[in-house]
């Protein structure tokens, strides 16, 4: 019979929860136990501790006790194995008796159950906090202020009382529109009240209250002073007090909420460390964009640049800060930057220049500060700013102060750049001419690349690219050379489309493979629209253009690449 000596770690030398373990000088009965220390989460932790158990080297050590225990015992490998199972129970069943043990012990519970109010406590966010606490106190004071035993009347009842005289005493509480008063039949209550002097608990001693009827108090209080009722003005009592203004809080701070919750956002948008953009490792490579050769030439060289293998140091160069490509709608501009990340195998921070955009003033200046600053701590890295031209816009232009400060924080940002740190900013735009000035001086967005239409040659490889994955029935080459014949003036991202659609059409008739037959139509879908085939294209423009003006007229050129020189002055490179 194997005996294992006592293995145990001090729990205060473990990190929490405290994990202690401990074996039993006899094979089969061994075993661990674990203190919690007052933390819950118990039954994740005991199956790690299961796991943790099963895999750690005594395990081993168990397993050939366990091995030599049956050979002992002259067993066989089947009743070995059956054995081996029935000792796995044991642990488990530990553990069940460890729970059982914690549930009724009440010290043990009342730790849990106070640790498990601490963390939610943590997690409720304080708008919800303060709701909470309000409510909590509107209830403790509904219950324990003592209910008005008042019956409420007609006011038509008062003044009947009053004509009668059967009111003997009127009490008017102040800052509400109750009038309390007594009949001849509960005077002594009136009377004991009087001598008294206890005005303030008047609401709950007179027996009756009517409602003030506005603007005739005048005539009440003749009818009070002919009949020598006794009447006064008599405090609301605290109790009442209290609950309405509670009442009233809460209701004021229920509307508020959404507002106080829209701004906590807000606020807490830039700062909160949970919220901070994770880089990304990007798996696209040069070879998924194509079509674009001599933009892709000009970024190949920032790679090389990145990954250090040219050395532009040597010669006082200085790394590119910023990159702009700019370009038609579709054209690769986001998958360059994603390529040049993942050639250089780099972090990535891919950001949408809209996510700047913010309502209050310096918020979205705060988030290009958070964006730089995490750039700059995970150096080399690559910022990628898609749709520049919505904080890049000259400023100066309009009233928005808070894209001004924007693009001010980015411009300070990109001068901040040590030479030494490895951050690339790169940025994409259609609307390069709407650029400010500043944003592409030298020093800054110093490389301007275009990244024009393919041509027929870029379409086909572009197509070639995106067949890759697509079960064709016939040549790609062929459907390649089909496709970029049939689609001069399409982008990289209508190719993709083209593809796309076409294997769509195959998968709803329920083909394996991707006949000529549908790509034409995907062809048809993206050229005019799906069920565009009845239509002339011109007739289908001419609808669409009345429709919606601002469409380009049937007719018109296609864009014209020189927009997207001039200004910039740099040369068309694809
Ligand atoms: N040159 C290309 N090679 C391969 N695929 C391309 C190419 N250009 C575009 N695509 C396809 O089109 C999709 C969209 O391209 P991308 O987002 O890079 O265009 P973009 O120029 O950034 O457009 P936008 O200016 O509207 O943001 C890509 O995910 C890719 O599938």
């Amino acid at each position: 019979m194997a005996s294992f000596p006592t293995l145990s770690a001090s729990a205060a030398s473990l990190p929490r929860p405290h994990v202690r373990f401990g074996f039993r000088d006899h094979a089969s009965s061994w075993g661990c136990f674990a203190e919690n220390n007052g933390r819950c989460g118990g039954v994740l932790d005991a199956r790690l501790r299961l796991r943790m158990r099963w895999r750690s080297p005594v395990r081993a050590k168990v397993g050939e006790a366990d091995k030599d225990k049956g050979a002992d015992l002259g067993l066989r490998v089947d009743q070995r194995k059956s054995l081996r199972r029935r000792l796995r129970l044991k642990p488990r069943l530990r553990v069940l008796r460890w729970w059982l043990r914690r549930l009724l012990s009440p010290r043990e519970l009342a730790g849990d159950a106070a640790a498990a109010f601490r963390r939610a406590v943590r997690r409720v966010p304080l708008p919800a906090a303060a709701s909470i606490v309000l409510g909590a106190l509107l209830l403790l004071a509904r219950l324990t202020v003592p209910k008005n035993a008042a019956r409420e009347v007609a006011y038509s009842d008062l003044l009947a009382g009053l004509r009668a005289g059967a009111v003997t005493a009127v009490a008017f509480e102040e800052d509400s529109r109750r009038i309390y008063f007594s009949k001849a039949e509960e005077v002594g209550s009136g009377d004991e009240e009087r001598e008294t002097g206890t005005s303030a608990t008047a609401a709950v001693k007179w027996p009756y209250y009517a409602r003030r009827v506005p603007h005739d108090e005048g005539f009440l209080l003749g009818l009070m002073r002919e009949g020598g009722v006794d009447y006064r003005s008599a405090p609301r009592p605290a109790g009442r007090l209290l609950v309405d203004m509670l009442t009233t809080l809460l209701t004021l701070w229920f509307s508020l909420l959404p507002m106080m919750w829209f701004i906590q956002r807000q606020m807490s948008a830039g700062g909160n460390a949970d919220k901070r953009r994770r880089p990304r490792k990007q798996r696209v490579g040069f070879e998924d964009v194509q079509g674009v050769d001599e933009a892709k030439e000009e970024l190949v060289e920032i790679v090389s640049c990145l990954r250090g293998s040219l050395n532009y140091k040597k010669l006082g160069a200085r790394l590119p800060r910023g990159v702009l490509l700019a370009g038609p709608p579709g054209t690769g501009k986001t998958l360059l930057a994603k390529a040049v990340a993942g050639e250089a195998g780099i972090p990535f921070f891919p950001v949408s220049a809209s996510e700047f955009v913010e309502m209050f003033v310096g918020r979205g200046a705060a988030r290009v500060r958070d964006l730089f600053k995490e750039a700059k701590e995970a150096a080399p890295s690559i910022i990628f700013i898609d749709e520049l031209d919505a904080v890049g816009g000259s400023r100066g232009r309009s009233f928005n102060d808070e894209r001004d400060q924007t693009l001010n924080q980015l411009l300070t940002e990109m001068d901040g750049f040590d030479s030494d740190v490895k951050v690339i900013v790169m940025a994409a735009t259609n609307r390069p001419k709407a650029l400010d000035s500043a944003l592409c001086r030298p020093g800054r967005f110093s490389r301007k690349v275009f990244v024009g239409v393919p041509d027929l040659e870029g379409r086909k490889k572009i197509l070639a690219v995106h067949v890759r994955e697509v079960p064709l029935e016939e040549e790609s080459e062929i459907i390649c050379d089909l496709v970029a014949n049939l689609t001069p003036g399409l982008v990289g991202a209508d190719l993709a489309n083209i593809v796309n659609e076409a294997a769509l059409l195959a998968a709803r008739r329920g083909g394996d493979t991707v006949a000529r037959e549908d790509i034409m139509d995907a062809i048809e879908r993206e050229k005019y629209g799906v069920n565009g085939r009845q239509k002339s294209p011109d007739a289908e423009r001419q609808g669409l253009t009345k429709l919606f003006p601002w469409l380009p007229k049937p007719g018109n050129k296609p864009p014209n690449p020189d927009d997207f020189q001039g200004l910039m002055g740099y040369h068309t490179l694809s």
